[in-house]
């Protein structure tokens, strides 16, 4: 762990699109400097200084493989990878008593639980979405769906995103339909349609459907469509620059820093709880 000071964070997955958007980030903030970057042992990118990857010039900080000295060293991790990477650096976080950022998309209910079992130890903030925009939208798409009656306004949930996209959908879709179940009171698992194909009958009352559109370089975009007979509300929200998920996330593990372990999510982080 480093002295009092500025937060040392290591980026994993460094190489990666987040990863470079976030090396970019801690670079511009206050109060955090990239402590160090892993990639996978097979990356052709280790060895490479991850300011030079990011466009940013040098920072001296090579990209390695080995992520447990690392850890050893640091105050926090942001991790935006994929969910068994996650599932094993929250193990690491926990073992090294960090903070632990993660970002990662897709996870099963067993990784859930796997990463809730690390913050036991570790101070983890996980959501689907670390910008402000969306997180103050998932609290109108609460209102929104207490206020309207389910018998007269049905929730479907559009995203769409680049073409690289492995998960759907989305983790922002589904934080949205989290929040819009909170709103109704009932459970999401028990009430989403995710997928439509086919004579799938009329639509189920109460119940919240999922879209999912994938192309080109669109970096996320969502809409909460609230569909009544005769009118229709829609809350949405399109990310520009992935700036915004990664300012999140610095700002998450600064908020994290000195907190007692637990799983925290960026509702907490903003206050909007
Ligand atoms: N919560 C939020 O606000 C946001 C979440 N995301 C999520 O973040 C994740 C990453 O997205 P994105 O940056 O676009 O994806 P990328 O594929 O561009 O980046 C992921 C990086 O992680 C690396 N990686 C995977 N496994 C490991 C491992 N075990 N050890 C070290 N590095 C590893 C990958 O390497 P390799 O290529 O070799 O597999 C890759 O470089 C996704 O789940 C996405 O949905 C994205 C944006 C915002
Ligand atoms: O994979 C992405 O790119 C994104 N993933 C997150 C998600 O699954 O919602 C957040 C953002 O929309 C970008």
């Amino acid at each position: 762990m480093s002295e009092a000071g500025d937060m040392g964070l290591v980026v994993v997955g460094a190489a990666g699109r987040m990863g470079q958007t976030l090396i970019r980030a801690i670079h511009t903030m206050p109060g955090a400097r990239v402590a160090a970057a892993i990639e996978r042992p097979d990356s052709s990118h280790l060895g490479k200084d991850a300011g030079e990857l990011a466009g940013i010039g040098t920072i001296n900080v090579p990209i390695v493989d080995d992520p447990l000295p690392a850890f050893a060293k640091a105050d926090g991790v942001l991790d935006f990878t994929a969910p068994a990477a996650s599932v094993e650096f929250a193990g690491y976080a926990a073992q090294a008593r960090i903070v632990h950022v993660i970002g990662t998309t897709g996870c099963s209910a067993e990784d859930d639980a796997k990463i809730a079992a690390a913050a036991r130890h570790a101070t983890i903030v996980k959501s689907g979405n670390m910008s402000l925009g969306v997180n103050l939208l998932a609290v109108l798409v609460e209102q929104a769906a207490k206020a309207l009656d389910p018998e007269d306004f049905d929730i479907e949930i559009l995203e769409m995103h680049h073409r690289h996209k492995v998960d759907a959908p989305s983790g922002t879709a589904l934080l949205l339909g989290e929040a819009a179940a909170k709103g109704r009171g009932i459970d999401l698992a028990d009430n989403s349609v995710k997928v439509r194909d086919g004579h799938t009958g009329v639509r189920k009352a109460g119940s919240i459907g999922f879209a999912t559109l994938r192309g080109g370089s669109v970096v996320g975009d969502h809409s909460v469509i609230l569909a009544g007979t005769g009118e229709r509300i829609t809350l949405s929200h399109h990310a520009e620059d992935r700036a915004i998920f990664a300012r999140g996330a610095v700002k998450a593990a600064l908020w994290a820093r000195g907190k007692k372990p637990g799983l925290y999510s960026m509702r907490d982080v903003l206050g909007l709880s």
